[in-house]
This record gives structure tokens, sequence and C-alpha cells, in this order.
């Protein structure tokens, strides 16, 4: 039997894990074919790629003893273009471009940053490029890393609004107890909420490699994040022959289903924002608009209060001066103010660029009243 929820994704994030990249060109050249496949189906794929320190260690002359946040940090400088060009390589016989994106926790923190990431990566996957996702490990410290990979890609999978994220990993999938204590284990195939039983049966990363970080107890907290925001996950081993297509079928790895949807978990993002520091006047046609559950384009703004930031929250007012909805502003206010009332094709001319044709993107606007996209109380 096959996996529905895998055949109806549109938007996949695949994240693979230290020991795969380790285990050579042939493990990572599957897992190539079949995002190439997929991409080739018309999905659009993101990869997240751990490996940087575990490639980097012996071009520093690190051994496989526990290393300081510096030397990690180090490791992952030496270690990075060695893994993207393992992934460029081998994309290239596909004739796919790869581009590299390296992340940090603010990504998420920051609505700019998380504009801007967002839109990259759309753009490369509208080029149809395989984008490689890493944490920027540079610039990470211990406060703020994200520890592991896998909730990286659940953060990713949040960003591009994926419905599916994979999880590849040096083993099939969940199994009801740490398998390397206990060889009786048997793999989970299915989990529909992540309970404290679930969490219970997690354990850490293999200690005897000492090449992963998270073990399957980041994998649950990525498939609980990603959950919360509608998508899918799949726990499966990146060293199976076609390792993500084999995912389809029921009998393989490990899938958790998602428990809210992905427009709630936005909704509540863009409601939970900090006090709206601006409001944009619009007329009665972008009102309905709206309701639509289309855009702001900025020939339906009559008028840009207040000082904000692009990606700052902001009120939109209806023609009868009641607040309509709460949206994630695509400019600043002083640009916001040069456009408004214009058309989508005068924007370049009067600021000299032009990032995106609408105001406040569809996905980024929450209507007072429930409606098309949810509610919040503006
Ligand atoms: N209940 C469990 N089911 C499956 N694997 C588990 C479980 N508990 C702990 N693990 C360990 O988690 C490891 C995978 O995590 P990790 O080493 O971080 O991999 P990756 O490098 O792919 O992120 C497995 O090899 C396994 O040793
Ligand atoms: N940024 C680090 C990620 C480390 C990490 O999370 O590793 P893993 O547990 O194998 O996914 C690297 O590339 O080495």
């Amino acid at each position: 039997m096959t996996r529905r929820g895998f055949d109806a994704a549109r938007c996949i994030v695949v994240k693979v894990g230290s020991s795969l990249l380790q285990s050579g060109p042939s493990v990572i050249d599957a897992i190539a074919d079949d995002i190439a496949s997929l991409a080739g189906q018309g999905k659009r794929i993101v990869l997240v790629s751990s490996g940087a320190v575990a490639l980097g260690r012996p071009r520093l002359g690190l051994g496989s003893g526990s290393l300081t946040l510096e030397q990690k940090q180090a490791a992952a400088a030496a270690g990075q273009p060695v893994l993207v060009g393992e992934w460029e390589r081998t994309f290239a016989r596909h004739g796919r471009a790869t581009a590299q994106a390296l992340l940090t926790l603010d990504v998420t923190e920051s609505r700019r940053h998380w504009l801007n990431a967002r839109a990259t990566l759309h753009t490369l996957l509208d080029l149809g490029a395989i984008p490689v996702v890493n944490e920027n490990d540079t610039i990470a410290t211990d406060e703020i890393r994200y520890g592991d990979n896998d909730r990286l890609a659940a953060r990713v999978a949040q960003l591009v609004g994926a419905d599916l994220l994979v999880l590849l990993s040096d083993i099939e999938g969940l199994f009801d107890r740490d398998p390397r204590c206990h060889p009786e284990a048997r793999l989970v195939p299915e989990v529909h909420r992540i309970d404290a039983s679930i969490h219970a049966m997690a354990g850490d990363a293999n200690k005897l490699t000492g090449v992963g970080t998270g073990g399957m107890r980041s994998k649950i907290l990525a498939a609980e994040i990603a959950a919360a925001s509608g998508c899918a996950t799949i726990i499966g081993s990146g060293s199976a022959r076609t390792p993500i297509l084999r995912l389809r079928q029921t009998g393989c790895g490990s899938w958790f289903h998602p428990t809210g949807s992905a427009v709630s978990a936005r909704a509540a993002w863009i409601a939970g924002a900090h006090s709206p520091n601006g409001e944009i006047r619009i007329d009665a046609g972008a009102a309905s608009a709206l309701q639509a559950g289309k855009s702001l384009l900025p020939v339906g703004a009559i008028a840009v209060d207040g000082h904000f930031e692009r990606g700052d929250a902001v009120r939109i007012i209806g023609p009868d001066g009641t607040a309509i909805a709460r949206g994630v502003s695509g400019y600043d206010a002083s640009d916001a103010r040069r456009i408004c009332g214009c058309k989508t094709a005068e924007i370049e001319a009067l600021l000299g660029y032009r990032r995106a044709s609408a105001l406040v993107h569809a996905d980024d606007i929450v209507l007072s009243s429930p409606g098309a996209n949810g509610g919040c109380n503006v």
C-alpha cells in the first residue's frame, strides 16, 4: 500500500544526517537520484544537510574525541565546502543546480529574516535549483544553537510551507525502545499523536560512532514542530535502496501524521506578533480581495500610518475604519507609503527595486473574523 500523504505532498524538506554524509558517494548519489526524480515530478524539494563538522574534522586533524564548541565551529567551516561540493557533484549528474543557504535560529525569530529566507528559498525552487540548507555554525553559539539539524529541518519545513518532512538517518525509523540496548525493539510504522509514550521510546544519538548529535529524541521533537504546522514527517533509513521513494510504501519507515494545519500555525504566529506598529488603510476592492484569501496589492492601499520595518506586523483597516486583518508587511513604512495606490508595474520605478508585487502577501494575512484563512484579534 502507498501513503497518500507522500504522493500528495507538493513541497518536501529532506534532512540528511551526518552519519549518511560519511557513508560515501553511493549513498549520497542514491538520495540525489530520488530527489531529482521527485523534483522532476514537479515537487518542490529543499535539502537540509548535516555533515559539515564530520567532514571538516579530518581536514583539520581533529581526532574522533569530543570537541569544544570553537573546534566544532572550525570543523564546520572546513567541512561545509566539502559538503556542498558533494551535493553539487551529485546533482550535476541530473543537470540540477544546488544553492547553499546557511541559517540560524533567528531566522524563525526575526520576521524580516524569515521573509528574506523564505523569499530566497522559494525563488531558488521557482528556478529549479535544489537549496542545500545547514546551520550557520560560525555564528551559532551554545545558547542559540539548534543543537541539531532535525529541528532546523522542521523550522525550514515551516518556513517554506512544506507538507512533508523526510528525516533520513542511519536507522529505519522510530523503534518502540532504543534498539541499541533492546535487540527485540520493533519499528513503529505510524504515529498519530506524539505524546509522552512516544517521547519515552526515543533515546540519544549513537554514542558509539559519535557522529550524529540529536538521536531519535530530536527527530521526535522535529516531527512535533512539523506536525503542529500541518506537515507530516517520515523517518527512514538513508542507506536503503531508493531511500526516499521507498518511503511511499506503508511498510517502510515511521510516519508521523500532522496534527495542526499550516494555516492555523501561521495565523497563531502572525496573531502572536507584538502589537502592530503601523496601519495600512485599504479600499473596498482590496477588502473584498482579502476576504477571498488574496494578497494586498499596493493599488488597493489608500494610506500608510506609523513606523514599521519590512517583516513587522501591521493592522489592515477597511474602508469603514475598522481593523479587518493583521498582516506582515513586505515593505517598510516609508517604501509602503511611496507605492501606496500604485500599480505593481510601477513599483520598481518608484523604489529603484522590486521585491514582491504584494504589499502584504496572502500567506501573511490573518483576517479578524474567521474567513478564508483563519482569524485573529486585531
Ligand atoms: N527508539 C529509538 N528508535 C530508533 N533509534 C533510536 C532510538 N533511540 C535512540 N536511537 C538512536 O538514534 C540514532 C539516530 O540519530 P542520530 O545518530 O542523531 O542520527 P543522524 O546523524 O541521522 O541525525 C540511531 O542510530 C539510534 O542509535
Ligand atoms: N551543522 C552541523 C549539524 C550537526 C547535526 O545536527 O548533525 P546530525 O545530528 O547528524 O543531523 C553539521 O553540519 O555538522
